[in-house]
């Protein structure tokens, strides 16, 4: 703690997306002191060289390597690292009294065998496994609090799993066929270049990927399962889209019993209705990511089409915020007791 009681952060991946966004909401958090900031291909420069948006709110915050005893000397350190390092630097930062936050998979799956296959690399460190908390508040918000080690959710897991809770949570659908849809903008894909990431390949194109399993249906499947209590079958679909920010899921479920629409808003409104961050819009309304973007909320609706026995929820988040760096924060706010929405106040950005 700085001594004018404020948390001392280090963030390691300071010039991702995810990172620079943690920037930015930081920004505006009253309880926050960004401590240290690290890139390995940046080491040396000032933040604001690389981001002038944040020149008055840092104007001496300096890129260094990524350094275990300088980590070692904050109250909390996010990894907003590619997946395969934060499980390396972790246990020498637990055993030292930080807490982690990381905004990458290393500890997203229980079962490290699903884990490593589906990331093509050993875990560093399955002895910290038991303790991880799974870092959606929503579910575990009692747990988050007392936690040292969060793993963030992945971007589609959060909108797919929000929109299913209530469904999951009453029993309401069938839990053998459920589909999500989802749909990103490309900076999901990270800053690093890509040639898939290129304006003339994202552009006015739009295309499915990752039908034959994507790395994040293991993490959905894994939560879906805790939720419905028994083993969920899923088909889940990614799509990129030519946007910058911003997730829709379209999820469909056959429900097991006859109800209303009026009865499914009425038990979607009732499970979110003490949630800072998540909005279920009034009968009708059709969620758009521009409505999210640069927000933590996450805003769903809920629809019985044709009074058939499908069951459809569409979901919106912004990828970086709710989907990572805004969660990341929430996530931050309850380990250290302060209020859930501190920094995390500010309404989506138009146009
Ligand atoms: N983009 C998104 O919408 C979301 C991303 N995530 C996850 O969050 C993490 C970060 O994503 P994003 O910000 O998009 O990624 P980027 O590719 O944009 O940024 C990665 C950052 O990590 C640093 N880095 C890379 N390799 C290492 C290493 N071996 N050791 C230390 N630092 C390293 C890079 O800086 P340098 O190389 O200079 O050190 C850079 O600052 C990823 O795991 C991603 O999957 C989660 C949810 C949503
Ligand atoms: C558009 C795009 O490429 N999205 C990324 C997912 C976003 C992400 O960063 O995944 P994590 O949440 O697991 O870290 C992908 O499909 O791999």
């Amino acid at each position: 703690m700085t001594e004018n009681g404020k948390l001392e952060i280090g963030i390691v991946g300071g010039t991702g997306y995810t990172g620079v966004e943690l920037l930015r909401i930081l920004a505006q958090h009253p309880k926050a002191f960004v401590k240290v900031i690290t890139s390995r291909s940046e080491t040396g420069l000032y933040v604001w060289e690389l981001f002038a948006n944040l020149r008055e709110a840092y104007p001496d915050l300096q890129y260094s390597e990524p350094d275990v005893e300088k980590l070692k000397r904050c109250d909390v350190v996010f990894f907003a690292t590619p997946h395969g390092v934060a499980m390396k630097l972790a246990p020498e930062l637990v055993e030292n009294g930080v807490k982690i936050i990381d905004l990458a998979a290393d500890f997203r799956i229980n079962d490290l065998r699903v884990w490593e296959n589906f990331y093509g690399m050993p875990h560093a460190a399955p002895e910290l496994m038991e303790e991880v908390v799974y870092g959606l508040p929503e579910l575990n918000r009692e747990r988050i609090r007392t936690a040292r080690i969060i793993a963030n959710p992945g971007c589609y897991p959060t909108a797919v799993q929000l929109g299913f809770w209530p469904l999951l949570k009453h029993r309401l659908v069938d839990v053998d066929h459920l589909v999500a849809d989802a749909k990103s903008g490309v900076s999901g894909a990270g800053r690093g270049a890509k040639v898939g990431s290129l304006a003339a390949e994202t552009s006015e194109s739009f295309k499915a990927y990752g039908i034959h399993g994507h790395r994040h249906l293991p993490e959905i499947e894994q939560q879906l399962n805790h939720m419905a209590q028994t083993h969920v079958n899923l088909t889940f679909v990614p799509h990129l889209v030519p946007m910058i920010r911003g997730i829709e899921a379209t999820l469909y479920g056959k429900l097991t019993r006859s109800i209303s629409e009026d009865e499914l808003q009425h038990i979607f409104e009732e499970t979110y209705a003490e949630e800072p961050f998540v909005d279920v819009m009034p009968r009708g309304s059709l969620p758009d990511t521009r409505m999210v973007k640069g927000s933590n909320m996450c805003r769903m609706a809920v629809y019985r089409p044709q009074g058939r026995d499908t069951v459809v929820v569409t979901c919106v988040i912004d990828n970086l915020v709710k989907g990572a760096s805004g969660q990341a924060v929430q996530n931050m706010n309850l380990m250290f007791d302060l209020d859930e929405t501190l920094g995390l106040e500010a309404p989506a950005l138009l146009p």
